[in-house]
């Protein structure tokens, strides 16, 4: 069984659930999927992986928040070759650099040597029915690029 980890940052919850949704819509792929807080596990772990998803949410002037500044630094350093990745995350579009940490990770993934499996999916706030819709598509189609 093809093995995805899905590894997120989330202050308030809202990235968290995005990620949880995912999560779901991958077992319902019959994925084998973990999924994890991003200062609870080693970037290392996406090694082991036949998926990889980031979930992050976007602070101060589209910085990268705090609690995965280790992850994202380390994840830099692996050769994820012959893997399958994809970005997701939370951000508010009152900002004007909305959700650029989904692309800050989804730059760091290409270099990797791993394949975009799916385009990033970015969440205005908390999901809605549409952003529903969108995350199970992602899931799917990154599922399909394993099978
Ligand atoms: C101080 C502060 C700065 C923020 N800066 C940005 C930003 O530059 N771009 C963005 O898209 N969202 C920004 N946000 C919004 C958060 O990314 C958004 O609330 C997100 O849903 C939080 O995700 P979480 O619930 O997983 O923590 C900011 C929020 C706060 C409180």
């Amino acid at each position: 069984m093809a093995v995805a980890k899905i590894v997120y940052a989330s202050l308030t919850g809202n990235t968290e659930e995005i990620a949880d949704i995912v999560a779901e819509a991958l077992e319902n792929e019959a994925l084998d999927v973990e999924i994890n807080e991003c200062t609870q596990v080693d970037a290392e772990e996406f090694l082991d992986a036949d998926i990889c998803v980031v979930g992050t949410y976007t602070y101060d002037e589209g910085s990268l928040p705090d609690d995965i500044v280790d992850f994202y630094e380390d994840l830099k350093e692996l050769d994820l070759s012959g893997k399958v990745y994809g970005v997701i995350g939370s951000g508010d579009t009152f900002y004007e650099r909305f959700c650029s940490c989904v692309d800050d990770f989804d730059h760091v993934f290409s270099q990797t040597g791993a394949t975009k499996g799916a385009e990033s999916v970015k969440v205005d706030l908390a999901a809605e029915e549409e952003d529903i819709q969108r995350l199970e598509a992602f899931a799917k189609e990154l599922a399909e690029k394993v099978k």
